[in-house]
Parts: structure tokens; sequence; C-alpha cells
């Protein structure tokens, strides 16, 4: 499968979410980062804007929930639209739980881990996911440099993922960009966020491409993709 690129609407002009949308037509998934100001020091948006992007565009949403209380408000992102939800381990009470409401619901149920948070004590709740999300930045803001101290965790987490023979997709998120993809696709991630990389170029429907090309040759040859 070609490397999916998801571009992060928290690099995008929130004055005209439609159009900009639509600005990357060709992605896989438009990444909405949603952010309350207590799970993280920023606040963004809600349901009520989901639920107008999903009618803005027909590129499906991926709502990556920065908030406190995921259990409570992540099917409701479902409702709004979303065809991916992903809460953080660290702000959920019952991952399992709600992962399964999510799926249920009919959308894919996907779980984010902060930089400081391992992969090791989440293993046996992998197989009620179908994205596991490693941050490559503490959570927040666009804009910051990608961890590198970060690729030994996806490289583990891909090994796990192998080990229990699951089809579930790795995400990564942070300072995603040219100069960085190719060695997160190497260590194991098949699904790659982007903002500043793809709204803070000319043409973002074509950095799009672009990145998508640069990780989908970089896994061609990694040798967790040719085990596969
Ligand atoms: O979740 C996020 C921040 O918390 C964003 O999705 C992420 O930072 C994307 O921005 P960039 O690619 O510019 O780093």
């Amino acid at each position: 499968m070609a490397a999916q690129i998801n571009p992060s609407i928290l690099s995008a002009d929130f004055s005209r979410l439609a159009e900009e949308a639509r600005a990357v037509e060709g992605a896989d998934w438009l990444h909405v980062d949603v952010m309350d100001n207590h799970f993280v020091p920023n606040l963004t948006l809600g349901v009520p804007v989901v639920e107008a992007l999903s009618r803005a565009t027909d590129i499906p949403l991926d709502c990556h929930l920065m908030i406190e209380d995921a259990d409570r408000w992540a099917p409701q992102y479902v409702e709004a639209g979303a065809g991916s939800v992903t809460f953080h381990a660290e702000a959920a009470a019952a991952p399992v739980r709600t992962a399964r409401e999510i799926r249920a619901k009919g959308a894919r149920a996907s779980m984010a881990l902060k930089p400081a948070t391992p992969i090791e004590p989440y293993e046996d709740l992998l197989p009620e996911l179908d994205m596991l999300l490693i941050m490559t930045v503490e959570p927040g803001f666009g804009g910051q440099a990608f961890l590198d101290i970060m690729l030994p965790k996806i490289r583990r987490t891909r090994e796990l993922i192998s080990k229990h023979g699951l089809e579930m997709w790795l995400q990564v998120d942070g300072g995603v960009s040219a100069s960085t993809i190719e060695r997160c696709a190497e260590a194991g991630a098949d699904v790659f966020v982007a903002g500043s990389a793809v709204y803070g170029t000319d043409d973002p429907a074509a950095a799009v491409r672009m990145l998508r090309s640069q990780a989908t040759e970089a896994t061609a040859t990694a040798a967790w993709a040719c085990n596969h």
C-alpha cells in the first residue's frame, strides 16, 4: 500500500477552512486537530466545525482529539462525520470501551501516545485499534521540530504490530517534512500527518504528492515492509 499523507489543518487558514480542505485534493485523510486548552495549551475547534468540514469535503476526516475526558467525547466525533477518531492514551480512562464505541459507530479507532508515553503497556490493546499514533513533537502546536528520539518507539511499535500479525496503521504526527519523512517510513510508519510541510507551501496538493512518493519509496526498501 502507498504511504498515506494526512495534511493537518492546524497549519491551514482557519478563516477559509472549506477552501483549505479543497486545496489538498488527493490527500488520503484530512487531519483535524481538536484541542481543548486543558490536555494541551492550545484551543482549536470542536464538534460543530467537524460537522461543517465533513459537509465541505469528500476527503475523510481523521480527528485527533487532544482533549481531556476523551471517553465521553470520542463517539460524538464519529457522529459529527469523522471516519477515524484518535484519542490519547493519557486522556482515556477506558481506552478499550472507547475504541469499541468508535468502531461500533462505524469509524476507525485510533489511540495516540505523547512522546514520554511508552508503547509497551498498551501491547495487549493493539487488536482493539485500527491505528496507533506516535507523536513526534509534544502535542499542542504546529511547526515544531521533529523529535528523532521517537524513532526507536516507532520501530518497537512496528515490531509489536508484526508480532501480533495485525493490519493496523502506524501514524506519526509532528515535524513531518521532506527531510524527516523517510526516517519515519524506514522505522515503520505508514501514515504521515504533515501541517506546515503541506500548508506552508504554495501548492499544498503538490506537497502531498511529493511527500507520498518520498515515503512510499523509503518504505519499499525498509526491512519491516520487505519482511511483511
Ligand atoms: O497534532 C499536532 C500538534 O499537536 C499537529 O498535527 C502537528 O503538529 C502538525 O504540524 P506540523 O506538521 O507543522 O508539525
